[in-house]
């Protein structure tokens, strides 16, 4: 899952192999491999757009997102953080809107790295392009601030490979207090037909449905179908077992998310009336389209003490 081998480019040293291209323009970066994988990254949120990949978009965009900063956007991958959902009374996070304020603050963007990954899954010398975003106290707007005044510094980085697509989030704390936090990687992945897709990975996890009050259940299911509204916070899984979206047809894996330093995975879909009631979501019937397979650590708190900082990721592969 997440390679930490990846070597030096081998840009320029006289080999005429093709090479990653960047692209920024209008607070949008684009980056694609000489293998025809491409990655779309909004500053606004370090929302991921679009990631191509086998000749297909995998990621789930409304229609009706707002791409110019007025809301969080619906749909790519949303970055939840500092808190998930809407923030608990009595808590340093109270006052921060759901879901927190990384989703619609302007992010920097801090540079690319080509690599040649030296023990991918599929062989060697794949190329892969890394984008690193950054997101500090003094960039946010004033009400985050006052509404959460710790001294922090996000990297956010996305690589974009062959095989797969890898968000990391490293979060330092630059301040003198310790603080809580909860992060998640909001991902809507693009699907044909919700009703021919299955969610395995999940069976015997205690899970916290948010559509029944809040209650504890655990998954009976080794594969989980999506008939109605679904809204599900899994607990304690083992980061290193893939979750899988497969299909229904032929049982084929369509996505498989690995993760490090998240244990808890949420599974969304708002199905037909909420669907109806997201003025931002559309069509109406794209719920049909979309699964939200979100990897991150939001049943606790992570406390960083000052000084610490804390790295978490997922890794998203398709139609492998
Ligand atoms: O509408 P938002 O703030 O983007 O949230 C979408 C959904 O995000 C999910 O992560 C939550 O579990 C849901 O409860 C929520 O409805």
């Amino acid at each position: 899952m997440m390679d930490r081998s990846h070597k030096p480019s081998a840009i320029g040293v006289g080999a005429s192999l093709p090479q990653p291209t960047v692209s920024i323009k209008d607070h949008t970066i684009e980056a694609s491999l000489p293998t025809g994988q491409s990655v779309t990254v909004q500053l606004y949120g370090a929302t991921v757009t679009s990631w191509k990949s086998n000749g297909q978009e995998q990621l789930f965009l409304s229609e009706k997102a707002h791409l110019d900063g007025s809301k969080p956007i619906r749909g790519g991958i949303p970055l939840v953080f500092p808190v998930f959902g809407a923030p608990p009374k009595n808590h340093a996070t109270s006052a921060l809107p759901q879901h927190g304020f990384a989703r619609n603050s302007h992010w920097e963007f801090l540079g690319k790295s080509s690599s040649e990954s030296m023990e991918r899954d599929h062989g060697q010398g794949d190329l892969a392009v890394k984008l690193d975003f950054g997101l500090s106290h003094t960039m946010l707007s004033k009400e985050f601030r006052k509404t959460w005044p710790y001294e922090f510094g996000l990297v956010y980085s996305v690589t974009l490979t062959k095989d797969a697509l890898e968000t990391t989030l490293q979060v330092r704390n630059e301040g003198k207090q310790n603080f809580d936090f909860q992060v998640l990687m909001h991902t809507y992945l693009n699907v044909e037909d919700i009703s021919n897709i299955r969610i395995k990975g999940l069976e015997s996890k205690t899970y916290v449905d948010k559509t029944r009050n809040a209650t504890s259940h655990t998954e009976a299911s080794p594969a989980l179908s999506i008939t109605q509204e679904t809204d599900r916070v899994y607990q304690d899984l083992d980061p290193t077992v893939p979750v899988v979206v497969a299909s229904a047809a032929d049982d084929k894996p369509v996505f498989s998310i690995t993760r490090e330093a998240f244990n808890d995975v949420v599974v969304w879909n708002p199905w037909i009336e909420k669907a109806k009631g997201m003025a931002d979501f559309g069509p109406d019937e794209a719920y049909k389209n979309m699964i939200c397979v979100e990897a991150g650590s939001v049943s606790t708190w992570q406390t960083l003490e000052a000084g610490d900082s804390w790295e978490g990721g997922q890794s998203v592969k398709s139609r492998i």
